[in-house]
């Protein structure tokens, strides 16, 4: 194992990732971010300069479980203060897990202004993948709005709330085509891309050799859209999701939701004499942005050689029994350790949309989150009195609400969320998904949780109501291990994962929207034994105040 050290800036650039400029924000003058590539076991080191000049910056490394470094877990007012401008903050962790992971900004809504890029861990030297492959492919999906994060938070917390809507383009790897198509003779009515040149919407090409099998690394970081991958003529064997190993099975097509991260093989046995389709659609809200292509292109054909075929269609966006034959296939790779058969604490989260005196917020058994001044790392290893005040939020939301219609009373309230963990305790989640404000509408959200991997044991219709019947959905033999789960229309997600990683972990809707209108809760674990937090991790706020006044870390 080794020490890998990058040198970062963040900074605002002007870009044109679907070939309409604007600014994002970009690191080292590159959007996405630069790839980091590692082995299991390493150290990542990144100091990281803030050249944002008038704004903080943090950033989260998607599915790295950071055991003994919560302060580098980059969730802003929970994990670390925010970076201030022109100051340099330095990430060192270690990359345990071998997978495919990406980070992401994790501050105000930077994510969704472009903050984001591929981090990839192969096994360690002497370790071997459970399966071959000849090359390999990276794909980092995000979708792409042309309004400004400004204009979308100030929308988001505006009464009326202005909602961000659909976004303009998808981007394969950053790159997108908005108002024009590369499959326009396909697509009547749209016009014809053209190719090539280093512009920075150039499309995607994919080279490959054929007669090889190639690992696809995908990975997404939307801000809102559910995405799904096709292939022509290729099928697609799953083999990885959120870095771990899954029990292979074959697709045509695959769903992939904000957070998900996955590996498929795919062999390139179809005609050599052509290029195939890579084809991202949009599921589980009616599409209102049109697929992102990329080119799979056989060698020596030319890059750029369109297929005569038109690509392939995304299966339809509200067929969600589709959506949940892929999900519930997904089972541990044999040899996965299994969960403990039972768990110490049910911890039931039901996920509502209400008003708060004319905004709209999203709720936690009727609580929307609010972050607070002061990180609770710092705070909550001080054990400063201001750092919890209300009471815990609550274990369940009771049996008798009507998860099928609009909240009875559409009010909510605000709290921090934070539920206290115990070292080492087993700890079960239902997320519970419910009817929105408007009437027929339930809405589709993948949750993710920072600091650990749980396994997924099952899925249920309409309200949870822990009897026997849910009981017997749950799968204790080889549930997957993953760290970003969805919760389906009127249903409810299982999960359940060990509290052995102290620290203060979001646990959070991967919408952005969605977090920034409340729609998550905190962990806070095991506190006490929390290691010593480096001050320049959290020394802002009651903090600061506290080490000025002689307190210690
Ligand atoms: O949070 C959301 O707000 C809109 C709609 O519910 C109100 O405009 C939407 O689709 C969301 O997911």
């Amino acid at each position: 194992a080794k020490a890998r050290h990058l040198k970062w800036e963040v900074s605002h650039m002007f870009w044109s990732p679907d070939c309409e400029e604007k600014v994002l924000i970009g690191i080292n003058g590159q959007f996405p971010g630069p790839t980091i590539r590692a082995k299991a076991g390493d150290t990542i080191v990144v100091e990281l300069k803030n050249g944002l000049h008038t704004e903080g910056v943090v950033i989260h490394w998607h599915g790295v479980r950071q055991i003994g470094t919560p302060w580098a877990d980059g969730t802003a007012a929970i994990s670390q203060c925010a970076i201030n401008p022109e100051e340099t903050f330095t990430y060192r962790f270690v990359v345990d897990k071998p997978g495919t992971y990406f980070y992401h900004g994790h501050y105000g809504m930077q994510r969704a202004a472009g903050l984001y890029g591929s981090l990839i861990v192969d096994v360690a030297d002497g370790e071997e993948e459970p399966f071959k492959y000849d090359g390999e492919l990276n794909l980092l999906l995000s979708d792409w709005y042309h309004d400004s994060i400004y204009n979308q938070m100030v929308g988001l917390s505006s009464s009326p709330m202005r909602w961000i809507g659909e976004p303009q383009s998808l981007l394969i790897n950053g790159r997108g085509q908005f108002n024009c198509s590369l499959a326009a003779a396909h697509t009547p009515g749209t016009k014809q891309c053209t190719a090539g040149g280093n512009r920075h919407c150039a499309p995607v090409i994919l080279p490959v050799e054929p007669n090889k099998t190639y690992r696809l690394r995908i990975a997404s970081t939307t801000s809102l859209a559910s995405l799904n991958l096709a292939i022509g003529n290729h099928k697609l064997t799953v083999v990885e999701a959120d870095g771990n190993y899954v029990e292979p099975f074959v697709v045509d097509d695959m769903d992939i939701y904000s957070g998900d991260s996955y590996s498929v093989l795919l062999t390139t046995d179809q005609d050599p004499s052509s290029n195939y389709w890579v084809s991202i659609g949009v599921r589980g809200r009616t599409p209102k942005t049109a697929p992102a292509l990329a080119l799979l292109n056989y060698r020596p054909n030319r890059g750029f050689k369109l297929p005569a075929i038109a690509p392939p269609v995304t299966p339809l966006w509200n067929d969600t029994a589709h959506s949940k034959a892929f999900t519930t296939h997904i089972k541990a790779r044999a040899g996965t350790p299994p969960p403990p058969a039972t768990s110490d604490r049910r911890i039931e989260l039901l996920n509502t949309q209400n008003k708060l005196d004319g905004h709209i917020k999203w709720s936690i058994n009727n609580v929307s989150m609010v972050l607070p001044a002061t990180p609770y790392l710092g705070s909550l290893k001080l054990g400063l009195k201001t750092a919890l005040t209300a009471a815990r939020p609550a274990d369940t939301f009771g049996r008798a609400y009507d998860v099928t219609r609009p909240p009875h009373n559409p009010n909510t309230t605000t709290g921090d969320n934070v539920y206290v963990l115990r070292y080492n305790t087993t700890v079960d989640v239902v997320l519970q998904n419910a009817n929105a404000l408007q009437h027929n509408v339930s809405e589709v959200h993948p949750w993710h949780l920072h600091g650990h991997d749980f396994w997924v044991l099952g899925y249920g219709e309409g309200a949870y109501r822990g009897d026997a019947a849910d009981a017997a959905r749950l799968n204790l033999v080889n549930p997957p291990l993953r760290n970003t789960a969805v919760i389906f229309p009127y249903g409810w997600t299982a999960l359940r994962f060990v509290a052995d990683n102290p620290g203060v972990w979001a646990f959070h809707c991967h919408i952005e929207p969605h977090l920034h209108m409340g729609m998550g809760v905190i962990f806070a674990e095991a506190i006490d034994r929390v290691g010593k937090v480096p001050k320049e991790a959290v020394s802002c706020g009651a903090t600061a105040t506290a080490l000025m006044n002689g307190d210690h870390l």
